[in-house]
């Protein structure tokens, strides 16, 4: 029997554009595709919550289901398995005796440990697959790479017109394995999802949602739209299925291009949708360059003044009880759906941390685990930024909050919709 390769899907989770899948077929071995539910998502800190809510646990499950059926269709099955991830792989690569494990490569801490102690026991192979300018394609080397955005953004910019994408994958050639009790016993089952989340999960849905946004000009009129706190296409939304990979940035990123060169798209628009994407790219180089530094309270810059553990203060923020109008509308929506408008997460993250001064890693805690669309590296980035912590030139900016929410929430409709 031919020895075949595990592919470890992980947030790449779709079978177009992916880089580190096609370098596993392309060895010719029959391929086991796994999905692993880290138990530790599902563990409560110390404030009372796990890292994955229910949104993302619903919506990643919806991806899984899908993901599971397109699989199926090129010709494998995709195993899903919940428990310890590291465990799982090591006994499913020994149970079936793989010549290798597969995998699209992460950047942050927890993730980083975890492909350190795999690679000490297998043969792990490790592609960039979710970023438009991997650190193979860039001119410095991540630990150089700018501590500021738009120095990073004049970077990376020109390498925009190289971006390419990887050929679709149609078959995947698969084996019959067994496996032992002990990894029957952490399968896990997908059930049909009821979709009654904002978002619906998986590549399809991903495409429906990106071509209803341009054929409702969403791409045209971003500029002017982007700041809202509510609508359908304000922005694009698209970020739940970026987080997890169901969609590809690459596919995106020449596809708007496409679309701006074939329809006359405003290009301010086009400009700062792109900017956007690149926001994306710039904190992984953060993460990269870094490291565990984003996870500390007194983040990149080792500030020194106060930041409390305030649990009262920080329970208010966190379900909207705070008596500051805009916040709690904002906090009920992201507790009630699972999404915030940018505009949102930058006025109460500003809250919490600078007015309330409540230690800013517990909000990046609770945004973890409500964002339907969280992504390490945005969030922590995005949060630090906020907090005076991170890589804002003006640690010391501030909001008038109400002066932003009659900017932002003129008629006031947003705050009635959620406070009553
Ligand atoms: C405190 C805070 C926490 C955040 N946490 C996350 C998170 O966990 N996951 C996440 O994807 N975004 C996060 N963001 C960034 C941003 O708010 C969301 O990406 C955006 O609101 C998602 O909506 P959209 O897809 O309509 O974005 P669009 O405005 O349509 O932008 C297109 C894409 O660009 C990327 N992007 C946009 N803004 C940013 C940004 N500031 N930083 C990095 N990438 C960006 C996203 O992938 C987004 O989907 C956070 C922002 C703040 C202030």
């Amino acid at each position: 029997m031919q020895s075949p390769v595990i592919y470890w899907f992980r947030n790449d989770l779709r079978l177009y554009d992916n880089p580190a899948l096609l370098r596993a077929i392309e060895t010719g071995k029959p391929i086991v595709p796994v999905f692993i539910f880290d138990e530790k998502w599902f563990d409560e800190n110390p404030l009372g919550f796990p890292s994955m809510g229910d949104f993302r646990k619903q919506f990643l499950t919806e991806t899984l289901f899908q993901l599971q059926k397109k699989i199926a269709n090129a010709g494998s099955h995709l195993l899903v398995f919940t428990g310890n991830v590291n465990e799982i792989l090591l006994k499913l690569y020994s149970q079936i005796n793989a010549s290798a494990i597969y995998a699209t490569k992460e950047y942050a801490h927890d993730e980083i440990l975890a492909e350190n102690m795999l690679k000490k026991k297998v043969s792990l192979k490790l592609f960039s697959g979710n970023m438009l300018f991997p650190p193979e394609s860039l001119p410095f080397l991540p630990e150089t790479s700018p501590f500021y955005y738009t120095r990073f953004k004049n970077k990376v910019w020109e390498l925009g017109q190289g971006v390419s994408q990887e050929k679709n994958i149609i078959r995947i050639p698969s084996i019959k394995i067994s496996l032992n009790e002990d990894l029957e016993n952490m399968l896990t089952v997908l059930s049909e999802p009821d979709n009654n989340i904002r978002f619906a999960g998986g590549e399809d849905a991903a495409m429906e949602h990106y071509y209803s946004w341009i054929a409702a000009e969403g791409l045209n009129r971003y500029q002017e739209t982007r700041n809202q706190l509510q609508g359908n296409h304000f922005s694009s939304h698209l970020a739940p299925w970026i987080a997890n990979g169901s969609l590809s940035v690459r596919w995106l990123w020449q596809r708007i291009h496409e679309y701006a060169q074939e329809h006359s798209v405003n290009e301010e628009s086009l400009v700062t949708f792109c900017e956007q994407l690149i926001w994306r790219e710039y904190y992984r180089y953060i993460m990269m360059r870094y490291g565990n530094k984003l996870f500390w309270v007194k983040g990149l810059r080792q500030s020194e003044h106060g930041m409390y553990d305030d649990l009262e203060a920080f329970n208010d923020w966190r379900i909207g009880t705070t008596g500051q109008p805009i916040v709690d509308a904002l906090m009920r929506e992201l507790l009630h759906t699972g999404f915030m408008s940018n505009r949102g997460r930058m006025l109460v993250s500003y809250y919490l941390a600078k007015e309330l001064k409540v230690n800013w890693q517990w909000g990046a805690a609770w945004f973890e685990n409500r964002l339907i669309d969280y992504e390490v590296y945005n969030n922590y980035g995005n949060w630090a930024y906020q907090s005076g912590r991170g890589t804002d030139s003006r640690v010391n900016r501030r909001f008038n909050l109400t002066k932003q929410a009659e900017k932002f929430d003129p008629d006031g409709s947003f705050r009635k919709k959620w406070l009553e």
